[in-house]
């Protein structure tokens, strides 16, 4: 799904109006009627539901959802926080709900369901005097809030809070979701999102210039990769894994049985011969390519059977348990001189640091850093990268065109020219050691099957992130391990196949 600015979703109102001649006023019916629909499944009669309006076309909407609960006999009162200076269509559906005696309340009282329509895409600046009160008030009292569109005081491009904002268990968002709503702070503050369509030709959302989007269920659909009955191991790609250490044999192991439950046909590991033994055992699928080490890591003199290998295989992984001695970057340096699809994580990052800038043009090239890694990456302030990781990221991909930059956090981007993709998915349960291999084993596993960077790197994060929600169907936080989202990748897949996820 694209997502949208406040701004970008204002032009889309204007030329719904003007150009497809539909009525400001009808959208705000619309928009009135689908939050009646959706707020009505989850109250009942016996609720009682205060909606809060501000002076713009967000109240507006709360002035149309009041007459309406009103007409079907619920408990509603209204929280006019402004009578004067209303938009042209507020005061209309303001007026009518006043020719209808609808009951106005002077303050919060004994309501357990409070709607907020104060401030929509139109908040223009920080929050304060009466709104900020009546704001607060609503963070404090023990109703379940619900905001329309976006919750009041969040930034509708960005997430910020301006101030302060409603702290909304639901947010019902317009026509299409809004970018702040999935951006930190935004996200936290939004509670569970919905979508109301509210009839604005799906057109105009199509032609805006956005290249933001949700990393949503609808569009993994299409993207795994295809088999077929006439087919062999061959056909689903062959992925080497070049990592693993003494000290880190784990790392090697998750990531390539992640390679192989995504699908990749025929997978090596090339790795210090002395952990040889210990990764056979826990990746029964994998052939090997045992490489000279010193203290436990590989050394440059793996060069040489690397270089003959490489066009054997149809992507290599780098990076999972690899460490972090000087020679890594000779071994990371010849396989970016070849033209082998890559992928690059963990301490593989840490060897690309001085590299990068010598392959700019490096094609088939995904790097799947964390907040830190890609602050070290760039050398910009990890702190200025968590406040505005698209900014940070679309600036590094404009320089690295080719590369697929999976940025991780919790709310995860995948960044590739100017698009970006959100995952919203996951949960901190995957804040482990060796969730990261998993992942990269992943990207990796499916980028092997022929599929491109970018879809690999789409397919990959929801695949690792969705399975961890499965996971707290029967599992919490606190127990999840990196090893077990492999049970859920083949549900998702299945339901991926048979459209039934
Ligand atoms: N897009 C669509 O398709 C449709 C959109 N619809 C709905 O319209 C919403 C957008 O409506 P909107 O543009 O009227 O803006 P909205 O958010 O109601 O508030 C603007 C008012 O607040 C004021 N104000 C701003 N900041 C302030 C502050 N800090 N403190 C105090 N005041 C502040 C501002 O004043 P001003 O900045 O002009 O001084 C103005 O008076 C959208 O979210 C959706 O719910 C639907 O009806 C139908 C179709
Ligand atoms: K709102």
């Amino acid at each position: 799904m694209k997502l949208l600015s406040g701004k970008q979703m204002a032009s889309v109102d204007k030329r719904a109006i003007e150009e497809y001649d539909i009525p400001s006023l009808q959208l705000m019916e619309q928009a009135g009627t689908q939050l009646y629909y959706a707020i009505k499944d989850m109250v009942s009669k016996d609720d009682r539901i205060l909606i809060v309006c501000g002076s713009g076309n967000n109240g507006g909407d709360g002035y149309v959802l009041a007459r309406l609960f009103y007409g079907e006999g619920y408990q509603v009162e209204l929280l006019a926080l402004e009578t004067k200076d209303l938009s042209e269509d507020c005061r209309v559906n303001l007026d009518f709900c006043a020719d209808l005696h609808l009951d106005f309340a002077s303050e919060i009282g004994n309501h357990n369901v409070i709607v907020d329509a104060i401030f929509g895409t139109g908040l223009s600046r920080n929050i304060e005097g009466k709104y900020k009160d009546i704001i607060e008030k609503i963070n404090t009292s023990d109703a379940k809030v619900i905001s329309v569109d976006i919750p009041s005081g969040i930034n509708s491009s960005d997430g910020k809070v301006l101030g302060v904002a409603v702290k909304a268990d639901i947010t019902l968002t317009l026509q299409t979701a809004k970018i702040g709503l999935y951006l930190y702070p935004g996200r936290v503050y939004s509670g569970k999102i919905s979508v109301l369509d509210i009839g604005i030709p799906p057109i105009l959302i199509d032609e805006v210039n956005s290249n933001i989007y949700l990393s949503d269920k609808a569009m993994m659909k299409g993207l795994l990769p295809k088999r077929s009955i006439h087919s062999n191991k061959g056909t689903y790609g062959k992925i080497l894994c070049v990592g693993g250490s003494t000290k880190m044999s784990g790392a090697i192991s998750m990531a390539a049985i992640a390679a192989l439950r995504s699908g990749c046909g025929l997978l090596t590991c090339a790795i210090p011969e002395s952990i040889r033994s210990i990764v056979a055992t826990n990746v029964l699928e994998s052939m090997y390519l045992p490489l000279p080490e010193k203290d436990g890591q590989i050394t440059k003199e793996a060069t040489t059977v690397l270089k003959e290998q490489l066009d054997n295989y149809s992507c290599v992984l780098i990076g999972c348990g690899i460490g972090r001695s000087e020679d890594i970057v000779d071994v990371l340096q010849v396989i970016l001189d070849s033209d082998v699809p890559l992928l690059i994580d963990a301490d593989g990052l840490y060897a690309l640091k001085d590299l990068l800038p010598h392959y700019k043009h490096r094609e088939h090239l995904i790097i799947t850093p964390h907040m830190k890694e890609f602050s070290r990456l760039i050398n910009i302030d990890v702190d200025k990268i968590v406040d505005d990781p698209i900014k940070h990221g679309l600036q590094f991909t404009a320089e690295y065109p080719n590369i697929t930059l999976v940025l991780k956090s919790e709310t995860s981007f995948v960044m590739q020219g100017d698009r970006v993709y959100i995952n919203t998915y996951g949960n901190n349960g995957l804040a482990k050691g060796g969730s990261g291999d998993v992942l990269a084993g992943i990207i990796s596993g499916l980028n092997a099957q022929k599929q491109n960077e970018l879809e690999s790197a789409i397919l990959g994060m929801f695949l690792h992130a969705y399975s961890a929600d499965l996971l707290l169907e029967e599992q919490t936080v606190y127990s999840i391990l990196p090893s077990d989202l492999f049970k859920k990748i083949d549900v998702i897949i299945k339901g991926l196949e048979g459209d039934t996820l």
